[in-house]
């Protein structure tokens, strides 16, 4: 029916190719650019898939040599291939289906725990995608010696760096090793220091307050709520303004909320697309319609890199001012700290080894507390009032605590607002039962799931050796569910398991058997801060109001701070008439 020919272009038509009498009554430029646009569209099918074939195939090469070569490897009992995974499946995702986030969070603790108990090890190694070779420690005391006894040996590989240096830029102290990491951490420390944080009570509480109000105001109070949506949000404002002072109500902080929402609750076909992206060269990248989901990351990452610049910058100004005045400065918050830290010269001239940051690593220290202080908390958050909604006498026990402190608060405390805030915050830290519900959740659900370190130099873990380049995986969530630490009950959320009545129990337990913050000089600095703000948030949501779960919602984790997926909680008025 139509003959000549067409170039690749679809709209750039060379001849003709529609005969005159042809049946069908479609003009003949469109069919001209139909067919183009498939014949390009073929080419360049054909060519993503060649490149990510010889990439494939690359890969294969690479990890194949490094099985054979690497000596630990013929020493570690390894987990062979699942019968249920086709060759072709197994190939390309290893064991990555159920050991990384693209399995849910209960499915990865299981899997590593059935591997550890059919293996009869602590140790075993198994593969990510491509058959690339990972070493799991599923013990607490295989993750001590990484994590504490021989810390300097474990590094985060070149992988991991790249994934949090996208969004954090390179010279954070997440990212920061050896010298210059401890540097970092002894200018950052003093900010989370017990003290300080109490300071940040009236934020906490503030902050509390409004979603709560939002919760009580709804036109329709019997229309349930997204809890993580609200979490997020009010995380967000609580580190926008605790760590920079910065008003998350403007629309500049409506817009990097956004954007960092964005970022971090991607799903999975877009998790899926990011990972075979990173196999195609970046010029390819920007032709491919597809990967609009991609660049809509990428310009959420800009737009956070970019805000959080202008921030410190700012501050920076305003901290030089009132130095070349001879005024004194504030320390309202950690960006102060940070802006504070660097900017000693006199003292730097006289001795190179005091503290300091550069412009660069402020930044860094920025989009790092934003990262990782605000998603982990929100999580954290989110979590817990979903296990309470499923646990009423949970819930009920621990408004009990709570409540009987905020009755002796309004008697006893201070009549200045600031200190009465920062009060309660000390007061809420002694809790029994809020820390055990806490740490529980904690528990049961670690927003940070696993942490993969690469070996410096040959060593040895738990009598096992370990070759110079070897990448070993710390599976916290599989850590935190297994029945030998915890019991048969492990699966339970159970929050008695933490009170000091049932001390006998936890001390059969390793003391490093709960690791959602780790241990050592790599553990979270803002560990003190994020209990804190969850506690005070906490004591304000449950003195008001009660949760419980909408009927037939199904929760589930996903990603890689484990999100929990459609939580919709229905909110009662405690107080209602
Ligand atoms: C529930 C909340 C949180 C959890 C579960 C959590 C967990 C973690 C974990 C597991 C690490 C180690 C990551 C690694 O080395 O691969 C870490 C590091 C870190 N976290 Fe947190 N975090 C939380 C909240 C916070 C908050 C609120 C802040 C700051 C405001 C913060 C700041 C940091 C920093 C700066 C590091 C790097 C420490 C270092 O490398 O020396 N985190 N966190």
């Amino acid at each position: 029916m139509w003959q000549g020919e067409f170039t690749w272009a679809g709209g750039l038509l060379t001849r003709s190719i529609w005969q005159k009498g042809s049946t069908f009554a479609l003009p003949r430029d469109i069919w001209s650019i139909l067919f183009g646009t498939l014949w390009f569209l073929g080419w360049l099918l054909l060519f993503i898939w060649i490149l990510a074939t010889t990439s494939a195939v690359q890969n294969w090469l690479v990890y194949g040599y490094r099985w054979l070569f690497t000596p630990c490897y013929k020493k570690i009992p390894f987990v062979g291939k699942p019968h249920e995974l086709s060759w072709w499946r197994y190939l390309f995702y290893g064991h990555s289906s159920y050991a990384a986030v693209m399995a849910s969070p209960i499915e990865i603790a299981r899997w590593f725990l059935q591997s550890k108990s059919t293996l009869h090890s602590d140790i075993f190694s198994y593969c990510f995608m491509f058959l690339a070779p990972r070493i799991a420690l599923v013990s607490p005391e295989a993750a001590k010696h990484v994590m504490v006894k021989n810390v300097r040996n474990y590094v985060k590989p070149p992988m991991v760096r790249q994934g949090l240096s996208n969004l954090l830029g390179n010279k954070g102290i997440l990212l920061a090793e050896g010298e210059d990491h401890a540097r970092q951490r002894r200018i950052i420390l003093p900010a989370f220091h017990f003290d300080a944080l109490v300071h940040l009570g009236p934020i906490f509480r503030a902050q509390g307050r409004q979603v709560v109000q939002r919760w009580l105001n709804r036109s329709k109070p019997e229309e349930p709520i997204d809890v993580h949506l609200d979490m997020t949000q009010v995380t967000m404002n609580v580190i926008a303004l605790a760590a920079f002072g910065y008003d998350p109500n403007t629309d500049s902080g409506q817009e990097l909320y956004r954007a960092y929402r964005d970022i971090f609750t991607q799903r999975p076909p877009s998790r899926m697309l990011s990972m075979l992206f990173s196999l195609l060269p970046n010029g390819l990248l920007r032709n491919i319609p597809l990967s609009r989901l991609m660049r809509r990351q990428q310009s959420n990452v800009r737009l956070v890199k970019k805000k959080v610049t202008e921030m410190v910058q700012k501050r920076r100004e305003e901290y030089e001012a009132l130095w070349k005045e001879g005024k004194p400065t504030s320390h309202r918050d950690l960006l102060d700290m940070l802006v504070a830290a660097r900017d000693y010269p006199e003292l730097e001239k006289k001795s190179s080894n005091l503290p300091y940051l550069t412009d660069e690593e402020i930044t860094s220290q920025a989009l790092t507390f934003m990262a990782a202080g605000q998603v982990t908390t929100a999580v954290l958050l989110s979590w817990t009032l979903f296990e309470l909604s499923i646990h009423p006498k949970v819930q009920e026990k621990l408004r009990k605590e709570l409540q009987t402190l905020a009755a002796i608060n309004s008697e006893t405390s201070s009549s200045v607002p600031l200190q009465r805030d920062a009060e309660l915050v000390q007061q809420l830290d002694k809790l029994e039962y809020l820390d055990a519900v806490l740490h529980e959740s904690l528990r049961l659900h670690p927003p940070v799931l696993f942490i993969t370190r690469q070996a410096v130099q040959d060593d040895e873990i738990v009598g096992y050796p370990i070759s110079r380049g070897a990448i070993v995986n710390i599976p916290i969530v599989a850590l935190h569910r297994d029945p030998e630490q915890w019991g048969s009950d492990a699966e339970s959320f159970r929050p008695e398991r933490f009170l000091s009545s049932e001390n006998h129990n936890a001390m059969q337990r390793h003391p490093m058997a709960w690791l959602p913050f780790l241990y050592g000089t790599r553990a979270c600095t803002g560990q003190r801060f994020a209990m804190l703000e969850a506690k005070t948030i906490l004591f304000e949501l449950l003195t008001k109001v009660s949760v419980q779960l909408q009927p037939g919602c199904e929760v589930k984790g996903h990603g890689m701070v484990s999100v929990p997926r459609d939580v919709r909680l229905q909110v009662v008025d405690l107080y209602q008439e």
